[in-house]
Parts: structure tokens; sequence; C-alpha cells
């Protein structure tokens, strides 16, 4: 056992003993040094001076740094080494290096320190280990897929495929991408009429927002989507939902506020089949403010979705907010324990050190992400690569 990870064990296991034992499913609080958007108390005045049809921009949004090139990337940074120069090459290295420039939060917190540990050393030992640990559990990697990492990376010392200290990084970038390649079928709404999605998660990490992104996504492949008001208790988000509509030109069904959200989506999908939508998208609650509990709210809706179209819902996509770290896990166990989730999006990974949450919750759950949400413009929702991933945070 590593000399920092008996150190820090019993602390790290207390918080985390500490986050499991209460999961919160009320908004967490981001980062303190953050002024996201997502932050509660703030949200209401953003709305207010929302504007349909522009891209939203940020609060305190950093000015984008977008290269002025195609890559904005040196070779050496190109995914197989080669340069791109086909057009849908170009398109994946602007892309890659946008994903690289909103993640470098994350990546300053965890490749740099990296590339500082083993500067100028010509083993990887005991001390570099040690440190290296204590970099990713800060890096919020958490304890077990930390101790996964260093294992693996011990073992090819060992083996004596890693001997290199300046492969550190390549190596670990290797095994992050295999604890984030979640074997599950692939997200396809072509492939029934319509694709039911339902989306849920707690207040303020960004449900609606990702489906505005996301029906704006299946758009542009050539489906028509249409958007559901589920999240009946709150008139706010009856009214985002329908303006991320008027901006993406999407139809959403709604009933009045306070309407019962498994009636909603009992309509929606008579809608669906007389408009002839390709996939709808169902928003829910994050909180109630009845006393309804809100997993029970969440299986009365899937109950009824489900008499009405046997196979649906097709994808329960569970939205996460990055910038909440850990506590993003606790919400997962406790959405897992009444959900029968087939994905993830994690939200708000722009702006936020704490990116590498990611890596323990695909560790974790063994769930699927399906997408990342990198800022609040319509296009800022990307599929999910875990090697794309891994290489823009390591
Ligand atoms: N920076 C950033 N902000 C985001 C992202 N996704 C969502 N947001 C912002 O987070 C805030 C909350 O998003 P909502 O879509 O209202 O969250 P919600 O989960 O639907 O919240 P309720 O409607 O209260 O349940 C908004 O200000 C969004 O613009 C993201 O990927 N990056």
């Amino acid at each position: 056992m590593i000399r920092w990870f008996r150190r820090k064990k019993e602390d790290v296991g207390t918080q985390e003993k500490e986050v499991n034992q209460e999961p919160t499913l009320e908004a967490p609080e981001p980062e303190e040094q953050e002024q996201l958007p997502g932050h509660v108390e703030a949200r209401e005045e953003e709305r207010a001076t929302e504007t349909v049809g522009e891209e939203a921009v940020p609060a305190g949004a950093e000015p984008q740094e977008e290269p002025s090139d195609a890559r904005g990337e040196s070779v050496e940074e190109t995914r197989d080494g080669e340069p791109e120069e086909t057009e849908e090459g170009a398109e994946r290295g602007r892309f890659f290096s946008r994903l690289r420039q909103r993640l470098h939060k994350s990546r300053e917190r965890l490749a740099d320190r990296v590339d500082r540990l083993v500067l100028g050393k010509k083993t990887i030992d005991a001390q570099v280990m040690d440190e290296l640990e204590e970099i990713l559990i800060t890096s919020d990697l958490g304890v077990p897929a930390t101790q996964l990492l260093l294992d693996r990376v011990s073992d090819r010392v060992q083996r004596k495929e890693l001997q290199d200290p300046a492969r550190l990084r390549e190596v670990l970038r290797q095994e992050i991408t295999q604890i984030l390649s979640v074997d599950a079928p692939a997200f396809d709404p072509s492939t029934t009429r319509p694709f039911v999605i339902m989306v849920i998660g707690v207040n303020g990490v960004g449900k609606t927002t990702t489906i505005g992104k996301l029906a704006h996504r299946i758009k542009c492949s050539g489906l028509s989507p249409l958007l559901v008001a589920g999240d009946t208790f709150r008139a706010a988000a009856i009214e985002q939902l329908e303006r991320w509509g008027e901006r993406i030109h999407v139809p959403v069904v709604r009933q009045k506020s306070g309407a019962d959200p498994s009636a909603v989506a009992f309509d929606a999908l008579d809608a669906a089949q007389a408009r002839g939508a390709d996939v709808v998208i169902v928003d829910t609650a994050g909180r109630m403010h009845t006393k309804v509990n809100l997993m029970e709210e969440l299986k009365k809706v899937h109950r009824v979705i489900q008499k009405k179209m046997p196979t649906a819902p097709h994808e329960i996509l569970l939205v996460l907010d990055a910038t909440t770290g850990q506590n993003a896990i606790s919400q997962a166990r406790v959405f897992r324990e009444a959900m029968n989730i087939t994905g993830l999006i994690l939200t708000k990974l722009d702006g936020t050190a704490k990116g590498g949450v990611i890596v323990p919750i695909c560790h974790e759950l063994q769930l699927p992400v399906r997408f990342i949400g990198i800022g609040e413009g319509m296009e800022d929702l990307r599929p999910f690569d875990p090697r794309e991933f891994a290489e823009a945070l390591l």
C-alpha cells in the first residue's frame, strides 16, 4: 500500500461515507470559486435575460479562445499522430481543440501536474507513485478508480513495460480510456419510431438546456424531435423548454403548470404519432414542490409511457452536473436504485476542474456516458468518446 494513500485514505473515506450516507437530491452547490450559471439562486435572473434565437453566453464565461486555424493543434496533438487533411478530419480537429479548450481547468489539475511530477525523473519509483496518487485523488478520480489506475501502472512497471517516466501520462491516458469505455449498446434514436427518451436528474443540473441541445443534434441528423414539458411543477421550466423549442424550431407538448406529468407524457405520445415525430424527449421535474416523492413520480411517468408504448422509454438518461464532483456519484446511485438508467450526460464540464469525476462515475456505475455538455450554446453537447475525452483531459 502506498504511503500517501494510507495517510489520506481515512480522510477521503470519511468524506465519501458522509456523501454516501446522505445523498442529496437538492441541486448541490458547484465549486465555490466558480460562478457558474448552474447556481440555483442566479438562475431565475438569468432566465429573464435569456434571448431566444441567440447562442447563450455563460455568465462570467471566459472568451472562447478558438484557434484561428482549423486545428489549433500541433501535429503531435493529432489523435493518431498523423495530420488529418480531409474536411471531416479538419472538422473533428476543430471539435477536439474546442473540447480541450473547454476542459482546460480539469486538464490543468491532472495533465499539468503529471507533467511536473515526471519532470527530471529517471525512474517510476515509490515516491512518484505516492505523488501520482495524490494527483489522481485530488483530481476527483475517487479512491477506487485511483487505486485501480495505480495498480495498473505498477503492473506495467513491474513487467518492465513502463520504465520511462515521460511515458506515464500516455499510459494513464490509455488506462483511463479503458475505464471510460463501458460496454453498452450505442445510442441510436433511429432504431424505433417514435424513439422515446426520458431525461431525469435533480434540478439545476442542466436537464432542460441539455434537452434543447440534444433535440438540436437530433434535428440536424435528419430526424424530427418533439419535446415534452414534463416538469409541470415549475412554470418557468415549461417556459424555458418552450423557448428552446422556438429557438431550434421544434414543437413542444405542454399542459398548464401543476398538471400531472404522466398525463402530459401520455398525451405527448399521441401527439408524436399524430405529427409523425421520430423522437420524443420527455423533460422531468428535479425537485418536488408537493409531498409526492420524486422517484415515485418518475416511476409513474415511466409506467404510463410503457403502457402506451411497451418498448418505451428507449433511453433513460440521467443528467449530472460535473461541477458537483463526488456528489454527482451519490446522485447517480440514488437514481439508479429507482430507475433503469441507460446512460448518463455530464454537464458543465467547461469551467470546472472536476472533469476527472467522469472516471469514477464510469468505473463504479458501469453506465455509458452518452453526451457531455461543454457550454450553454446549442452546439455545446457532444457525443461522448472515451478516447477523445481521455486525450483532452490528459
Ligand atoms: N456552463 C455550462 N452551463 C450549462 C451547461 N448545461 C446547462 N448549463 C446551465 O445550467 C443552468 C441550469 O440549467 P437548466 O437546464 O435550467 O437545468 P435543469 O436541470 O433543467 O433545472 P430545473 O429546470 O430547475 O430542473 C442554466 O443556466 C444552463 O444554461 C453546460 O454544459 N455548461
